[in-house]
């Protein structure tokens, strides 16, 4: 049945927060069988957006059009009756149960199901919407993308029409990215509504009918179609101005006779947070003033290797220097020169309360103090000439880190680990949640870290991202590392087939 109307109509949603406008006046549709790409820059509003649709916050003005009639969204149970499921960032499973208890949990009458039953649905659901989940998994043991497959079968199996994805692909690995867009597409062939937020432009063209950019809050192109628009355009309209291409000049890492690298791993064996070898025979340094990206799936071992060069985790065999010192704590390491970025840094860097100035002092440096506290007015400074030096323009000092977009708090972050007179810097996942502009501006700073003489490590999912960056690339897979690319031979095809255990 094909509908003469919207299935959902924006018009005018407006939303502050205190002196902030999130969200002013911004208007837009989506049709059954329409994916609607939401673009902008961090702390453009989307998210503020997408809550109201959803009902999670009120919006100030305006109204919403859902299915030709006007709708009354006060809360997440009135979207979801209407038809409107959300599927958050923070995905909202609970991990200690199984696939088909979580479901049941949110289906109505889920819980008063038999188990088998339950199944049933679940299997016939899955084959409908082209989403393979395995009912019986406990959803702790699942990896990332596999729970954003059950969090949309959910969305999908409490009777939602038009599903709202918030930055879905941000956490995921390429290959997770292509199963997340055939499962898009099989909706948008089932006259399914999508609205999907992400901060990249090729996924925009691949998978987007429409856009709507938003800057500032307001929708500065409402409802485009992508291809009618250059990358140039888009950008612009996104950030309000162009950004460049990434020039990476060669290293310079001729370290003066004898010095030692920045990072060294040797012989590293370490377990997994579950009691399995994680890393294997891990060699590997990192000179000064070199770049040296890892690539690999998820849970290859990155994680570990980041944390065992950072002192955070200690491994059963082998071991770690930096700058030539030996390093069996994270104290150690922090003395030994290394800033690192977590690599999740909502759940490992965020203290609930703490204002953004809060968050500065937390990088296990001494603290500037004034007779028996703390000299907040240098920290403010210094917190000030970071902001400046480094140019990721942070949310204002006084702002709750907790109460910012995962982009923003990415920036935090960012501002205060590199602009640290470190000598080794760990980078996991850096440029995640970022807009094009602070992406960018990231990997600047991480290549002039690595210019001012610092050893760097970057660990990343994007292909593109470390083959713009590295001056190497080291592919890990199963624990190991498969092998190493320079950048004459970087290209998509070998590096992934090491990825996947196979030869360059
Ligand atoms: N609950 C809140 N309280 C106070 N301010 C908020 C709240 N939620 C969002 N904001 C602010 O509103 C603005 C828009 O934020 P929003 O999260 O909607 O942006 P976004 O476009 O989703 O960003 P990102 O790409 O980083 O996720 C930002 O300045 C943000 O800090």
């Amino acid at each position: 049945m094909t509908l003469c109307h919207p299935l959902l109509e924006v018009l005018g949603l407006t939303k502050s927060f205190g002196e902030i406008k999130a969200a002013t006046d911004v208007s837009l549709e989506v049709w059954p069988g329409e994916v609607h790409a939401l673009v902008g820059e961090n702390g453009a509003g989307k998210s503020t957006l997408l809550k109201m649709i959803y009902g999670v916050y009120h919006p100030d003005a305006g109204q919403l059009v859902f299915d030709g009639h006007e709708a009354v969204v006060a809360s997440p149970s009135d979207a979801r009756r209407l038809g409107i499921g959300m599927v958050f960032q923070d995905l909202r499973l609970v991990p200690a149960l199984t696939v088909a208890e979580n479901i049941a949990l949110a289906i109505p009458g889920g819980v008063r199901l038999r188990l088998g039953a339950l199944r049933a649905r679940i299997d016939e659901a899955s084959e409908r919407f082209g989403l393979a989940v395995d009912s019986r998994a406990w959803v702790g043991h699942l990896s990332i993308g596999e729970r954003q497959r059950v969090e949309i079968l959910k969305v999908l199996m409490t009777g939602a029409r038009l599903v709202i994805l918030d930055e879905p692909t941000s956490v995921l690995a390429p290959q997770e990215v292509e199963a997340l867009f055939r499962v898009v597409e099989h909706l948008r062939s089932q006259d399914f509504g999508v609205v999907i937020v992400t901060h990249k432009l090729d996924e925009v063209r691949t998978i987007a009918d429409r856009a709507t950019v938003l800057r500032g809050g307001r929708a500065v192109l409402s409802n485009i179609v992508p291809s009618q628009h250059s990358d140039a355009e888009l950008v612009e309209a996104m950030v309000g101005r162009s950004v460049a291409d990434l020039q990476r000049p060669p290293a310079r890492t001729s370290e003066p006779n004898g010095a030692a690298p920045a990072l060294e791993l040797a012989g590293i064996e370490c377990a997994s947070d579950g009691g399995h070898l994680a890393l294997k025979a891990i060699k590997l340094a990192v000179r000064s003033g070199e770049l040296v990206g890892i690539a690999g799936v998820a849970g290859s071992g990155q994680r570990e290797l980041c944390e065992v060069a950072l002192g955070l985790r200690r491994p059963r065999a082998g071991t770690v220097r930096i700058n030539g010192t030996q390093v069996r704590s994270a104290a150690a390491a922090l003395a030994a020169g290394a800033a690192s970025v977590p690599e999740d840094p909502v759940a490992d860097a965020v203290v609930s309360r703490l204002d953004v100035t809060g968050h500065m002092i937390l990088n296990g440096r001494p603290l500037p103090a004034r007779r028996l506290g703390i000299d907040w007015r240098k920290v403010r400074e210094t917190t000030a000439d970071a902001d400046q030096r480094l140019g990721l323009r942070m949310a204002a000092p006084h702002r709750r880190v907790s109460e910012l977009s995962g982009g923003n708090i990415q920036r935090v972050v960012l501002t205060r680990e590199l602009s640290l007179d470190a000598t080794l810097v760990v980078a996991a996942y850096p440029s995640r949640g970022l807009d094009i502009a602070n992406v960018r501006r990231t990997q600047e700073i991480l290549l002039e870290r690595r210019d001012a003489g610092a050893g760097v490590l970057v660990v990343s999912e994007d292909l593109d991202e470390l083959m713009g960056l590295a001056d190497r690339i080291l592919v890990m897979h199963d624990g190991a590392i498969s092998g190493e690319v320079l950048p004459a031979a970087f290209d998509r095809q070998s590096i992934g087939s090491l990825m996947t255990g196979g030869a360059a």
